[in-house]
């Protein structure tokens, strides 16, 4: 059966958020932020102590870790440079430390995976004045360079440097290593539609896999191939985890996409669940990226202008998403009889 997933991008929950999602009728927690976890910033990786605790009291509450988020590889990294090999060792640690806790799905961030200068950021005002994220080619006027071939080649073969030492230590401790896609999808991103599915051919191990963005790949796409790559990767047992949520527009159609509510954007989400029970999908369901809605306090990242990317207490895009995701679930049910 599928699960409803937050993500939250710090490590120290209150009480009272605990409560808040059980009351949600939430499954569990998904931590994105690889620097959040006790012992990084101390020992570079994170503090098995301090990790199981943290899970304790979140099993107390009715829920469970689903994902977390190993420390970040830099730029100093994927440049090779001097003494930022520590940084990978980190990360294979985090790895093992995870693992120990019993906790499946690990996620490590690239510096340089996303081309966000390539897009003008704007705030998409919505039904009842709403606010999605809106990103524009056009409007862009700004003058920028993509990486050349060569340099996209030199950043790849680090990727595969990192995955080369992660992958085997997923298989000794039992970890799914996840990809979210490059957000925006631009052109020549790394984990664009080319290399997302590239990354199957370099590492065929079963634990290596996606957490699967709908929204992100509907910014490439629309409908068509977010429903062909879950089939596609469902079809292998490479989805690992699923960002639930929406968009008007895509990249390559309208040369700008907005994020936008989940009965609010181009996609039937209702279809791409279809889609995802076809191929056997079990995982969790995340609604990440809310639009914001009146009242709420927005999770922002420079990263990605004008998203509401995390849970937040009291966020009522967020209540709305669960409640509506929690729907389709129970509507599955019945269609399945
Ligand atoms: O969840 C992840 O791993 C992501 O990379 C998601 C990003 O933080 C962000 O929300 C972009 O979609």
């Amino acid at each position: 059966m599928m699960k409803v997933s937050v993500t939250t991008t710090k490590f120290d929950l209150t009480d009272a958020e605990l409560r808040q999602m059980c009351q949600l009728g939430i499954d569990c927690v998904d931590f994105g932020t690889g620097s959040s976890f006790p012992g990084v910033k101390e020992q570079g990786f994170p503090d098995l102590d301090a990790v199981l605790k943290m899970k304790k009291r979140v099993r107390s509450f009715g829920l469970d870790v689903n994902r977390v988020t190993l420390p970040d590889l830099s730029q100093r990294f994927m440049n090779s440079e001097d003494g930022s090999e520590k940084e990978l060792e980190n990360s294979v640690n985090a790895v093992k430390v995870f693992g120990e806790a019993g906790i499946k799905i690990v996620r490590q961030r690239f510096a340089g995976d996303t081309y966000n200068y390539m897009t003008k950021s704007y705030q998409a005002r919505q039904r009842g004045g709403a606010i999605g994220r809106g990103e524009s080619l056009g409007f862009q006027k700004e003058p920028y360079q993509t990486p050349t071939l060569e340099e996209h080649e030199k950043w790849w073969l680090r990727f595969l440097d990192a995955y080369a030492e992660l992958v085997p230590t997923c298989e000794d401790y039992d970890v799914n290593l996840g990809m979210h896609p490059s957000d925006s999808p631009n052109h020549d991103t790394p984990f664009g539609g080319l290399g997302y599915r590239r990354i199957m051919d370099e590492f065929p191990s079963k634990n290596v896999g996606y957490i699967y963005c709908v929204g992100t790949r509907a910014e490439e796409g629309g409908s068509p191939l977010v429903l062909n790559e879950i089939n596609h990767y469902g079809r292998k047992d490479r989805i690992f985890l699923v960002h639930f949520r929406n968009v008007r527009g895509s990249l390559p159609t309208a040369g700008a996409f907005e994020e936008a509510l989940l009965d609010d954007g181009d996609m039937n989400m209702y279809k791409i669940l279809l889609e995802l029970r076809k191929v056997g999908y079990n995982g969790c369901l995340n609604p990440d990226h809310v639009p914001m809605m009146e009242g709420d306090k927005p999770d922002l990242d420079g990263n990605w202008a004008h998203s509401n990317i995390g849970w937040s207490y009291g966020s009522v895009g967020f209540a709305y998403s669960i409640g509506y995701i929690k729907a389709l679930l129970a509507a599955l049910v019945e269609f399945e009889g």
